[in-house]
């Protein structure tokens, strides 16, 4: 596998506790160690819809992402992780996260 692509319902905030646990799960797998995690909150368009800030938070990733933009991973052993919020219904936020993530794909 060569990247994991996490999306998460920003809507649904009675299930973040459910999505952290799947989502621990994945990143401890020892086979997904070093892959890129791109972890997408979706349905914004819905105002009740958490904030990215939220989003990290409940999900346990407030100190935990590597950076958007151009972030060179190579020398160092961390693995590329970062969240990015979307709706997929209006085709919007998701484009950003994937080309975040083509940069980490061997
Ligand atoms: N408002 C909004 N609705 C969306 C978006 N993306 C998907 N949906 C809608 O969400 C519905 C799918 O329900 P979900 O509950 O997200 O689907 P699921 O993840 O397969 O189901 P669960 O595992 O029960 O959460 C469909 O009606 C989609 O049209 C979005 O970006 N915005």
């Amino acid at each position: 596998m060569h990247a994991v692509v996490y999306l998460v319902d920003a809507y649904d905030k009675e299930r973040f506790a459910e999505s952290k646990k799947e989502l621990d799960a994945l990143l401890s797998d020892d086979s997904l160690a070093t892959v890129p995690f791109l972890i997408l909150g979706n349905k914004i368009d819905i105002p009740y819809a958490a904030s990215e800030e939220e989003l990290r938070y409940h999900l346990g990733l407030s100190n935990f992402t590597t950076g958007k933009g151009k972030v060179s991973l190579s020398e160092s052993n961390v693995r590329p992780l970062e969240v990015f919020m979307c709706s997929i219904v209006r085709k919007m936020g998701y484009g950003e996260g994937f080309k975040w993530m083509s940069q980490y794909i061997k």
